[in-house]
């Protein structure tokens, strides 16, 4: 090998963080409910601050049969393929209904192109890592948490979080899952629920008629998987320094009792003031701490997006990550020169302020939090089932 081609691949070494885009993805994305226009928004103010020089750039590929096939059944994803080529949508309403498409999940025309690229992208993003290629990689177009093995389900088509992590596993042994999304990431808890090579962590807002309405400190997995899935269920008003204690005590502890291979980050925006969901007190600051701790590991990491339903604060929560990602300070004002800019009125500003909800969560709460998780954490230490 030539000296040039040397110094490319040193450089693309160097590159160690990989970020997937391409304008297909971006159109498929703008197929989910409540987020059209997000990905292009969230690509261009990454650009506009240029942190785009910082990592390699990949488009994604396609997902195949065989790998939907991986974890979704072959029921759902033959209807996926049969109602995509079918014009009348009519024939096949009960069906539509017994898959989930139906209310939150509409189908979307040309639904079975669209679960490969959103799949597709998040699987492009693991296999970089299971090739060494590189130690982290970014999908903000993935995080779809909700969808069932045999059905769409909150506004999640397919679950491109088991895929990633069903990939991870080709050659990583243990894989910690971290949500950080509003809602309890159901779909990717379920999948894992009976195994203790994955541990699935999520914070989430936890109370009586909030969607999914699962994820409570008494859910800690089952069978083999018992004590394996994690769950801190939050109340609205949550802050910044609070919720990162929190993280902090507990992932110290799933990081010494687990002993992760590699880790998949779930980083849905609808935790973040500002969002019409209306709920937590969070800044981006707040998962960035968390965010820079789980890079702390250095080990293999994936970051993907989820909800965000308040399009420019869920941008400005994106590109403040990626800068952390990469290890690139970025100024506090929007550059202009981003084609967005009008979005960002009237502050042009990229912090968010922390909402003044009177926070829900009292000092008890969180330490009976803290010292449930971290007891039932003793049990995985070395050789207790
Ligand atoms: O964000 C989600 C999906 C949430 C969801 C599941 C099932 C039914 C409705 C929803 N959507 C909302 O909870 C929601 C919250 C805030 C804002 C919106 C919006 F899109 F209408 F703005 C929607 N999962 O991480
Ligand atoms: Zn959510």
């Amino acid at each position: 090998m030539d000296r040039s081609q040397e110094m490319k691949n040193a450089n693309l070494l160097s590159q160690r963080v990989f970020y997937i885009c391409d304008l297909q993805l971006f159109k498929e994305s703008d197929k989910i409910p409540n987020i059209r226009g997000r990905a292009k928004l969230v690509h261009n103010l990454i650009r506009a601050y240029d942190l785009v020089s910082h990592m390699q750039l990949i488009p994604h590929r396609p997902a195949s049969e065989d790998s939907l096939l991986s974890f979704h059944s072959r029921n759902y994803i033959e209807f996926l393929q049969k109602v995509d080529q079918s014009s009348d949508l009519e024939k096949h309403e009960d069906d539509q209904l017994e898959f989930g498409l139906e209310y939150d999940c509409p189908l979307i025309e040309g639904i079975y192109r669209f679960v490969q690229a959103i799949a597709g992208a998040s699987l492009t993003a693991a296999q970089v890592l299971v090739n060494g290629l590189a130690r982290v990689a970014i999908n903000w177009n993935g995080g779809w948490h909700h969808a069932q093995r045999d059905g769409a389900e909150g506004f999640c088509y397919i679950n491109d979080v088991v895929l990633a992590i069903h990939k991870l596993r080709e050659k990583f042994s243990r894989i910690l899952y971290i949500d950080f999304d509003l809602h309890h990431g159901n779909g990717v808890e379920n999948a894992f629920a009976f195994t203790p090579h994955v541990l699935t962590l999520s914070l989430h807002k936890h109370e009586p008629g909030f969607y999914p309405g699962t994820g409570g400190l008494l859910d800690v997995g089952l069978g083999r998987g018992r004590y394996y899935s994690v769950n801190v269920p939050l109340k609205d008003g949550v802050r910044d320094d609070n919720y990162f204690t929190l993280f902090h005590c507990i992932a110290n502890k799933v990081w010494c009792t687990f002993r992760p291979d590699a880790v998949v980050v779930q980083c849905g925006a609808d935790c973040i003031n500002g969002d019409p969901a209306c709920a937590f007190n969070l800044t981006p600051r707040g998962i960035g701490q968390c965010v820079e701790k789980v890079l702390a590991w250095n080990l293999p990491t994936l970051f993907l997006g989820g909800g965000g339903y308040n399009l420019p604060n869920t941008a400005r929560c994106w590109t403040y990550l990626t800068s952390i990602i990469v290890g690139f300070q970025i100024p506090a004002s929007i550059p202009d020169s981003n084609e967005d800019f009008m979005c960002y009125s009237p502050d042009f500003e990229l912090d968010i302020i922390p909402g003044n909800r009177s926070d829900q969560n009292t000092a008890e709460d969180m330490k009976l939090l803290a010292e449930t998780v971290c007891q039932n954490l003793d049990n995985i230490a070395e050789g207790k089932e």
